[in-house]
């Protein structure tokens, strides 16, 4: 049976947690059959997994390029399900094709800035879709889908307003320094991440807009080390992410507990399957293998000011080739997209945040030195390397952070 050393790791440690697993004393017979039942179901379905892999792990990338263009095909028209997160789709969908090196052609990307362009409102920022109300996380979303498609046309660029997303984004912002999701809306980490994310990236930032807000933000690291979604809240993955990312970009990273986040965020990659959990004693999630391990480049690029801290020079502080098989083994759907865990459906979404977790685990690259550990074969394994703060290919990034910082930063504080 051709197996990967992951997934020989984990049948054996299955087999052993199986036999040695005394938590189901306390069940009752009935209990103890239903989680011998699913134990057992769980075990086949990756024992198939193993079975059906050849030795070394391969990326479908032909199929996975299918399932998107399906969905990029279908943008402006389908979709009610998720008629309020069309921006979503667009960054999902046009960042997962961008990794796998997918040029699309300039008409495409135009037609679908225009599309993004009637998602944004008259008084700044971006909604779900046409009409709708402005967002923090549609406006997160449109800003990163129009920067990917300013590598195929300017005008792209050109759609974002970029002093009503200004104005925008100063009337999110609240007196201690938290961000509203949206006019009336919850005040959430995922905000202020937004927020500093498409300010950055569009060159509108000012101090004055983000008066307060590292201190709100590091208000929201918990005992256990990562970062809730508000004070207070439990630690998980997503909102560290968002935390980590946004202190980072509003440059007073060194206000957090470095060392007990990289404690945290360590302990959520699991020896069993090489995936990472959101939070502890929940499941490994395939878009964990970004939001956690995409949390790596940060810490290492916050330790790397500390003298008294040596590290690496070719890998990052987590199991890179523990995640890449995990990816590529547990969250491939055969026809084509990403997914959470073997047996769930896949989505773009997914598709996204697992590509995006395993561009992270493919490169390592701090300072001026790149460097690559891809499992399988790389010329069919590699993808694009991820600028690890937007999440958006690094040519992406560096070409729409060259356009924007040529323009002046608005001045809307009389407005
Ligand atoms: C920029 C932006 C909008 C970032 C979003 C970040 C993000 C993914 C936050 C996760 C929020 C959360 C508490 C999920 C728990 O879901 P669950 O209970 O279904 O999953 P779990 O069991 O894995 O925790
Ligand atoms: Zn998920």
């Amino acid at each position: 049976m051709a197996e990967t050393n992951n997934l020989r790791f984990m049948r054996d440690n299955f087999e052993k947690e199986r036999y040695s697993n005394d938590n189901n004393a306390t069940l009752s017979s009935e209990e103890q059959c239903q989680v011998e039942e699913d134990v057992a179901k769980c075990f086949k379905r990756f024992k198939n997994i193993a079975e059906s892999y050849p030795e070394q792990p391969v990326l479908q990338k032909d199929m996975h390029v299918k399932f998107l263009m399906k969905g990029l095909e279908s943008l402006s028209e389908s979709y009610e399900c998720l008629d309020a997160s069309r921006p979503w789709l667009c960054y999902w969908i046009l960042h997962s094709l961008d990794l796998l090196g997918v040029v699309i052609s300039d008409d495409k990307a135009l037609k679908i800035a225009n599309f993004l362009g009637k998602c944004q409102s008259p008084t700044g920022g971006f909604g779900g879709g046409p009409l709708q109300e402005p967002h923090l996380a549609p406006t997160y979303a449109a800003v990163n889908a129009l920067s990917i498609l300013g590598k195929y046309t300017e005008e792209a660029y050109d759609v974002i307003a970029r002093e009503k997303l200004q104005q925008y984004l100063k009337r999110m912002h609240t007196p201690d320094g938290g961000f509203k999701m949206h006019l009336g809306g919850e005040v959430d980490i995922r905000g202020a991440y937004c927020a500093a994310s498409a300010a950055r990236l569009t060159n509108v930032m000012t101090e004055s807009m983000f008066d307060k807000t590292p201190e709100w933000i590091v208000s929201c690291q918990t005992y256990e080390g990562g970062f809730g979604g508000c004070p207070g809240m439990e630690a998980h993955g997503g909102y560290s992410f968002c935390g980590l990312g946004a202190l980072i970009l509003l440059g007073h990273e060194k206000l957090c507990d470095i060392k007990s986040l990289l404690r945290w965020t360590v302990n959520r990659q699991m020896g069993f399957e090489g995936g990472f959990q959101g939070r502890t004693n929940k499941l490994v999630d395939g878009c964990y293998s970004f939001w956690q391990g995409g949390a790596f480049p940060l810490i290492h690029m916050v330790l790397s000011m500390d003298r008294d801290v040596s590290l690496s020079a070719e890998k990052w502080l987590f199991q890179q080739e523990a995640l890449q098989e995990y990816v590529l083994t547990c969250c491939q759907h055969p026809a084509g997209g990403l997914l959470d865990k073997p047996g769930k459906p896949r989505d773009y979404y997914h598709s996204c945040y697992c590509l995006s977790g395993l561009s992270v685990a493919q490169h390592f690259a701090a300072g001026p030195i790149g460097h690559s550990v891809v499992v399988g074969n790389q010329t069919n394994n590699e993808l694009k390397p991820v600028h690890p703060v937007f999440n958006i290919s690094t040519e992406a990034a560096v070409k729409a952070t060259q356009h924007f910082n040529k323009l002046p930063v608005p001045n809307t504080d009389s407005v």
